[in-house]
């Protein structure tokens, strides 16, 4: 299997806190992997060096190295906003902009790709289709995203993302403040999505990790409040036949 992400011994600072250590890991082109593991351990400051964005919220530190398609996402000659156009990103809270519906989805196409007007309306409807919400918007793309219910906002995100064509898609936590139907459908979309893209999930719920991912990577930290990974393999393994004590009393709910 080929890594779209790897990921070499990589450690992660906010400032002089070291929040992860030494993390080594593939992400395989096409399957989706899950990040479990208890509150703080570092499964979003993990996803977030995956593309560079927690650089937003700080001065950070990195050590190791993290590979896109072996190109060194951490290089200095290395375009950021290309770089997040091909590893694009769903937060938990969905945070569509203050535009149109419309003008969401066609943002980061009129960013990247100048002289596109006839192939935006498609680029749009395929976004929006991609992300399962085409029909529940196509008779109202110039009215306010932030008029969308919560679910609809998160797949309008997605479909924000998708539109500029990433190879990779983060999602952290998307459903968390979503409803159970609302999170059913994101749930069925990374089922479709998969076939097309390489998705990384951090969750809490253990279920949604064992539903939606075929990898499944374990965080955990102790005393230190260092984020470590304990274990890391195909979902059925680690759900069925984790070999770490500390991955099974997660799993079983024992602890976090
Ligand atoms: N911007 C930041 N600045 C400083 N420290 C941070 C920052 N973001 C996270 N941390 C710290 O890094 C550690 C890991 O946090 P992170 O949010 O990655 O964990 P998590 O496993 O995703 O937690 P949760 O499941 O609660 O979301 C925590 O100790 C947290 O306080």
């Amino acid at each position: 299997m080929v890594p779209a992400i790897s990921v070499k011994n990589l450690t992660f600072y906010y400032g002089t806190f070291k929040a992860i250590e030494n993390i080594s890991i593939d992400i395989y082109e096409g399957q989706v992997t899950a990040m479990i593991g208890p509150s703080g351990c570092g499964k979003s400051t993990f996803i977030k060096a995956l593309n560079r964005i927690s650089e937003l919220e700080g001065k950070v530190n990195v050590e190791g190295k993290v590979e896109f398609f072996g190109q060194n996402l951490y290089d200095p000659k290395v375009n950021i906003n290309n770089l997040r156009r091909q590893i694009g990103m769903v937060f938990q809270k969905p945070n569509p902009f203050p535009m149109s519906i419309y003008d969401n989805v066609a943002y980061g196409i009129r960013i990247f790709q100048k002289n596109l007007k006839i192939e935006l309306d498609e680029i749009v409807e395929s976004a929006l289709k991609g992300a399962a919400l085409w029909d529940e918007v196509k008779d109202k793309l110039n009215t306010s995203a932030l008029g969308l219910s919560g679910g609809q906002q998160q797949r309008l995100c997605i479909a924000r993302a998708l539109a500029v064509k990433p190879k990779v898609l983060l999602m952290d936590e998307p459903c968390s403040a979503l409803d159970p139907i609302a999170t059913m459908k994101i749930e069925e979309l990374i089922e479709t999505l998969r076939h097309d893209l390489t998705i990384a999930i951090v969750t809490h719920n253990m279920q949604q990790a064992s539903r939606v991912s075929t990898y499944t990577a374990f965080f955990s930290t102790d005393e230190s409040r260092i984020g470590r990974l304990i274990e890391f393999g195909p979902t059925s393994q680690i759900f069925m036949a984790a070999t770490h004590p500390r991955t099974q009393d997660y799993i079983q709910g024992r602890f976090g």
